[in-house]
């Protein structure tokens, strides 16, 4: 592999999956942890010295990324996606294909969820995942609604595409009309699902007859401009996780922030793309605004697998103290720095790790990149700097160190 690795001083885990956990909210506490002694030991030191560690020096009260809800009534704001649609339509394969990276094929023998599955995921920023039935009657008077809509996120409706789809709709056009009263702005993510064994003509089809039919039902009832988007998706491709970026990005508030930060490194060095992924969802949560192609994606994401499949194998515990630790000039602090660039096909592929959940992946043109790297470098730890300003608590946010 035509590849260039450097690695920088201590402390924590990346680009391992152990890094993630997924818990139910109202978890216990932790386990036993599944990390080394050593690697537990750096991260008691985290657990003792992180506090405000990084935090500059600031009279403005602080306006990035809070991870909490504005109109939160509980307070404690993870904005929660909920998984709805009727039964098999394939909304336990998409979680558990994003979210835990089961392989597509053994979703055949996941059972039947028979009450609500809620999932805390733990990166850049929290949020819950919350998996229904698909028998559910949502507004049966035996269910607390606020309990279940006021802190969402998104609602994400999952429609199986091969399967009879007129009642899913029929019961989508309800609960949005129901929706309509008390959450107005919920959005609505239709994911028109399981494209994958339709030909492109029908598939096509089916997707437009689906919109057709929710926005005119909508229309029918005043509600021209109700938050509702579509997408094809399906777990055997990349498109699940296209469409997934595309739902978290509109929770995170500084979006136009990251894109103008992402188009101005962009500029600078002739990226051509540039993509803010979350390592081990493999969603981007941000991506510069010249036009975005599924391949690009793929290329991007792939190349993520890779990495992870590489630090599996070479990663190591860091030292438990400074000690020899080679420096880098651009500072990772509390991560483990990783660039890599390579030549695919006519391209080269930047990798640079940006903190224990993100990575920058860039796609660049033929024109001389070898002579370049220094000034991408340079560049990307520019962008870093920023970015911490950004998502401080990505930098400064404790290890997790179990999983339940
Ligand atoms: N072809 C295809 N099959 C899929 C896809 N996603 C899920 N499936 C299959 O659909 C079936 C049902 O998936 P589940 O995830 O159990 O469906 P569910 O909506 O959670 O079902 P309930 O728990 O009963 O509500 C499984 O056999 C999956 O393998 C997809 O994108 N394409």
């Amino acid at each position: 592999m035509d590849s260039h690795y450097r690695r920088s001083s201590v402390s924590s885990h990346h680009f391992f999956p152990h890094d993630r956990h997924y818990d139910e909210p109202e978890a216990p506490p932790p386990g036993p942890s599944r990390l080394k002694p050593g690697a537990q030991l750096t991260m008691m030191r985290f657990l003792q010295d992180l506090p405000d560690a990084e935090a500059p020096p600031t009279d403005v009260t602080p306006r990035y990324h809070t991870g909490r809800l504005p109109n939160s009534k509980a307070g404690d704001g993870k904005p929660r996606l909920l998984l709805m649609g009727q039964r098999r339509s394939g909304k336990s394969s998409i979680s558990s294909v994003v979210f835990h990276k089961l392989p597509p094929s053994e979703t055949l023998y996941l059972e039947t969820t028979t009450r609500i599955k809620k999932e805390s995921m733990h990166s850049f920023m929290d949020f819950q995942v919350w998996d229904f039935p698909g028998h559910l009657d949502y507004f049966d008077p035996a269910f607390d609604v606020d309990n279940i809509f006021e802190e969402i996120g998104a609602l994400i409706w999952v429609i199986d595409a091969q399967d009879e789809y007129l009642e899913a709709i029929m019961r989508l056009n309800t609960t949005i009309l129901n929706l309509q009263h008390s959450y107005p702005n919920i959005n609505v993510e239709v994911f028109v699902h399981k494209v994958d064994g339709l030909s492109e003509d029908y598939k096509g089809d089916t997707f437009r007859d689906i919109i057709q039919r929710v926005q005119d039902e909508l229309s029918d009832h005043g509600y021209e401009n109700a938050p509702v988007s579509f997408y094809q998706t399906s777990i055997y491709d990349h498109s699940i996780f296209e469409a997934f970026s595309k739902v978290i990005q509109k929770l995170i508030p500084q979006l136009p922030t990251l894109e103008a930060l992402l188009n101005s490194l962009c500029s600078t060095c002739k990226i051509e793309k540039a993509y803010l992924f979350d390592i081990m969802s493999k969603i981007y949560i941000a991506t510069d605004t010249s036009p975005t192609d599924i391949g690009s994606y793929e290329i991007c994401s792939d190349y993520i697998d890779v990495v992870i499949d590489v630090s599996e194998i070479y990663g190591w515990d860091r030292p438990a103290e400074n000690g020899n630790a080679e420096v880098v000039e651009n500072g990772n602090n509390d991560a483990e720095s990783l660039i890599t660039m390579e030549k695919k096909g006519n391209n080269y592929l930047y990798l640079r790790e940006i903190n224990k959940y993100l990575a920058l992946i860039c796609l660049m043109g033929d024109d001389s990149p070898a002579e370049k790297k220094a000034v991408v470098d340079y560049n990307v730890g520019v962008f870093q700097d920023a970015l911490k300003q950004v998502f401080p608590r990505a930098e400064r946010d404790l290890p997790v160190i179990q999983t339940s």
